[in-house]
């Protein structure tokens, strides 16, 4: 039992949500509750049956509302803290994840008349049909030398905000008519709290565009798809608020829902990656923070402003205030090795790994670690979700080259693992390409949890690895945030200090594994090139054939 201030952190990730209590003067992470989404990810039709097309990923915005009102209860129940001893709460979410709302916040999908219509719900961050626009967004941005172009690597993502919205005026101009505000979830679950709608600095300015004060222009907009003219002013536009300042206070309604009491801070919202990066206590330019789980973000902070190929987005104080935030990423990494042993776990496995008490992936794990570097003979492709960085092509897909009939599932699931850390290895070149150094690597996420998989990466980066200490880094930064927005703390940094939690070089390159590795490096790099940048386009022929036959 303590009875020092706290507050509490409500990490929204893509299959649930996640609520900590921690104390502000130190970090302690006195309770936590997790309540998954109801609905997961609806990736093949809508809770009323209705099927939906390949690439589709939407949610359903009534399961973050059973966050607030599960999770949080629970976390404080487990903590033993009582609802007096909060002085705030704050949120992260994953992002680009976006829905139409009416003016007061209804979501698009809660009205009757609307539930059979896909483009209503929840569009997820790894949504990945609107390549098309992406593709038109991208080629008139080019032609144009639209200046806020380069601050994203060059190409947007399809993930992103303004390719989702083109796909939802093209192919449901009905939905896009009735949509009154295209809302970040992480700025509608703060709007649930407080009842403000405050658009968070971090996915405006990664995720929407807004570069130096300002949004693609209506010029720009109306060339692309004259109807797309007014999108920034009539459904996108809104205040914008600081990270870790106070967006309001929760509402007597909230309140009922968490258990905590009217009229406590709550802060803007911020997006999972990025909050993680303070509690891992980065702060300093060229800590690179990857966050591995269903995908990977990279996140840094860096005094030079650099035009790195392929990146996410750089963003003036994107993670912290007075440094410039660099994000780039992988669309797929634990997603992909949970796709193998959905699909590719033979049955003696599943039952051998339950005899030994283990997870599919502990025990497949178990039986990679026994091999030596390059042993299998196969090298992959982590593209099974397409690619964020540094190709920003979601219509790519995943390549294993090298099989024979004694290819065993795992040499096949430890060539994914180090598929996925070629993948990072490619994005760190690519920032020191554009003299922004990586000056360190810290993980965070669910994949820290795999000791093999973590070596691997130490090896393939040849750098020592830092790994956050704490197994809720999304929610420890939300709160921390949130401590800074409720006024513990003068800003992020000395939140940072206090609150938070990193063992460094934990995982050391070992320098003959190292060697090994750059031989398979080369040979991802070959196929990287070959199928990513236009020498075969078998994957883009593939999509489209795909497409007609499922027409
Ligand atoms: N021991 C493991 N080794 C490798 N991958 C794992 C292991 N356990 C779970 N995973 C994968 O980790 C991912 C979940 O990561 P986590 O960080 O918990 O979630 P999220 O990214 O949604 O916050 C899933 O894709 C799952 O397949
Ligand atoms: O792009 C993001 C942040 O900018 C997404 O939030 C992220 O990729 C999804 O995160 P997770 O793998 O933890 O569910």
């Amino acid at each position: 039992m303590t009875f020092a201030p706290c507050v509490v952190g409500v990490d929204f990730g893509t299959l649930s949500g996640r609520a900590l209590v921690v104390r502000v003067s130190d970090g302690a992470e006195l309770g936590v509750a997790e309540h998954p989404y109801r609905h997961a990810v609806l990736d093949q039709q809508l809770p009323d049956g209705t099927r939906l097309p390949p690439d589709w990923a939407l949610q359903v915005p009534s399961d973050y509302l059973d966050v607030l009102r599960h999770a949080v209860p629970e976390a404080l129940d487990r903590a033993g803290v009582r609802p007096e001893q909060v002085i705030g709460i704050g949120t992260d979410f994953t992002a680009c994840t976006v829905l139409p709302t009416l003016a007061d916040g209804t979501p698009l999908c809660d009205l009757p008349e609307f539930v059979a219509r896909p483009h209503a719900y929840v569009k997820l961050w790894r949504h990945h049909a609107a390549q098309d626009q992406a593709d038109r967004i991208n080629a008139l941005a080019a032609e144009r030398q639209e200046a806020w172009l380069g601050r994203y690597g060059g190409r947007i993502s399809s993930e992103w905000e303004f390719a989702k919205a083109l796909q939802l005026l093209e192919e449901d101009p009905e939905i896009y008519r009735r949509t009154e505000r295209w809302v970040e979830a992480a700025d509608w679950i703060v709007w649930q709290l407080c009842g403000t709608y405050v658009r968070n600095a971090c996915t405006a300015g990664y995720k929407g565009q807004y570069q130096d004060g300002a949004y693609p222009s209506r010029d720009y907009l109306a060339a692309l798809n004259p109807d797309f003219a007014g999108f920034v002013t009539d459904k996108l536009d809104q205040p914008i608020g600081e990270l870790g300042a106070q967006a309001g206070k929760l509402t007597a309604e909230a309140a009922a829902w968490t258990g905590l009491r009217e009229g406590i801070t709550v802060c803007v919202g911020n997006v999972d990656a990025h909050v993680t990066a303070p509690a891992a206590a980065a702060v300093e330019p060229g800590e690179m923070v990857a966050i591995m789980g269903t995908s990977t973000c990279h996140v840094m902070s860096s005094d030079r402003r650099g035009a790195v190929s392929g990146m996410c987005g750089v963003v003036d104080g994107g993670i912290l205030p007075g440094l410039w935030g660099y994000e780039a990423g992988q669309s797929g990494v634990g997603d992909i090795f949970a796709w193998f042993i959905r699909t590719g776990l033979p049955a003696e496995y599943a039952q051998r790994a339950e005899a030994l008490g283990q997870s599919p992936h502990e025990y497949l794990t178990d039986l990679a670690a026994r091999q030596k570097v390059g042993e299998h003979g196969l090298v992959a492709l982590d593209w099974h979700s397409g690619n964020r960085s540094v190709l920003v092509d979601h219509d790519l897909s995943g390549v294993l080259v090298g099989q024979t009939l004694s290819t065993r599932p795992e040499d096949i699931y430890r060539a994914l693992l180090e598929a996925t850390a070629f993948g990072t290895r490619t994005i760190i070149d690519a920032f020191e390409a554009a003299s922004v150094p990586v000056r360190e690597l810290i993980i965070a996420g669910g994949l820290t949890k795999n000791a093999l998989l973590m070596q691997i990466y130490a090896d393939v980066t040849r750098r020592p690895l830092g790994v956050i200490a704490s197994a809720q880094g999304p929610a420890l930064g939300a709160a921390m945030h949130a401590a800074v927005a409720a006024g513990a703390y003068p800003d992020i940094r000395a939140a940072a200090h206090a609150m938070g939690k990193v063992h460094r070089a934990v995982h050391l390159p070992d320098p003959e594994r190292a060697a090994a590795y750059d031989r398979l490096y080369a040979e991802y790099q070959l196929l990287h090139d070959y199928f990513g940048r236009g020498t075969n386009d078998v994957m883009h022929r593939l999509r489209r054939i795909r497409a007609e036959a499922t027409a």
